[in-house]
């Protein structure tokens, strides 16, 4: 088995401006160190009107934190008002781009259709996606998680290439958990990033599988990040709201230590 860096990644979701970004990551470069960034990866994916401020400061001191989008657009260029595409977000130096956020898929309609082809254009401009999947309360409780997830990674990696799809990062994110305080136990976590696991590797081969880090996502905090972390198929968070407190993050990143 390969091992598999931790990647925590707060996403910011529509909150702070470009000066508030600066400061916030300003606080985070204060806070780590270097035994921290050989530790885990850390990310912040701020909206895409902080990416330039984020950029500077990060190319400026040199900081070890990477950044990405929330979103990308399938189209490369042309009239498709409001959109940003990847080519834009690579010129910022960007690392990472979330896709299928449930946010996304809730309020702007996105489907599998939508996230397959926004991996594809994410991979196209050299972005690495982390494409977010999982499912609501309903399908939870009617037992059907599993598969309604899986479903999603099928659908969002269609006709994505091995060499393409080994580099991935998966979140997990059951819709009941986001941003409620209601958190997965660590069990609920481990079924669905290991059923993930398991058909990356019918999708592709258990080598790639074992690459792919899995993260898990909703209302993780530095009081559960631990149990949740601990888990052998959860490799790191997708963190909103705790993520907007650069304290509170830091200590999610120091998950050991909690
Ligand atoms: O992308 C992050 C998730 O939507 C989780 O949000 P949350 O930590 O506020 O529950």
């Amino acid at each position: 088995m390969t091992a598999r860096t931790p990647l925590m990644a707060g996403n910011w979701k529509m909150n702070l401006n470009h000066l508030e970004a600066i400061a916030h990551v300003q606080k985070l470069a204060f806070a780590l160190t270097d035994k921290d960034y050989d530790a885990v990866e850390v990310a912040v994916l701020p909206p895409f009107t902080d990416l330039r401020s984020v950029q500077t400061l990060v190319d400026g001191d040199k900081l070890k934190i990477k950044y990405g989008a929330q979103d990308v657009s399938a189209q490369d260029s042309g009239a498709y008002t409001g959109e940003i595409s990847g080519a834009m977000l690579t010129k910022l130096k960007c690392t990472y781009v979330a896709i299928g956020h449930s946010e996304r898929r809730q309020y702007h309609g996105e489907n599998e259709e939508i996230c397959n082809a926004k991996v594809k254009a994410a991979y196209k401009h050299g972005l690495t996606p982390i494409l977010c999947v999982g499912e609501g309360l309903d399908v939870r409780k009617a037992g059907n998680q599993v598969a309604h997830t899986l479903a999603q990674v099928d659908g969002a990696l269609k006709d994505v290439p091995a060499e393409q799809a080994e580099s991935i990062v998966i979140a997990y994110e059951p819709v009941w958990a986001i941003g409620t305080g209601e958190v997965a136990t660590p069990e609920d976590a481990q079924e669905v990033c290991g059923a993930i696991r398991g058909r990356l590797a019918e999708l592709y081969s258990q080598e790639l599988a074992d690459k792919v880090r899995i993260q898990y996502g909703g209302s993780v905090k530095s009081g559960n990040v631990a149990a949740i972390m601990a888990q052998p198929d959860v490799d790191g968070a997708l963190v909103g709201g705790a993520a907007l407190d650069a304290e509170e993050f830091v200590k999610i990143v120091r998950f050991r230590d909690q």
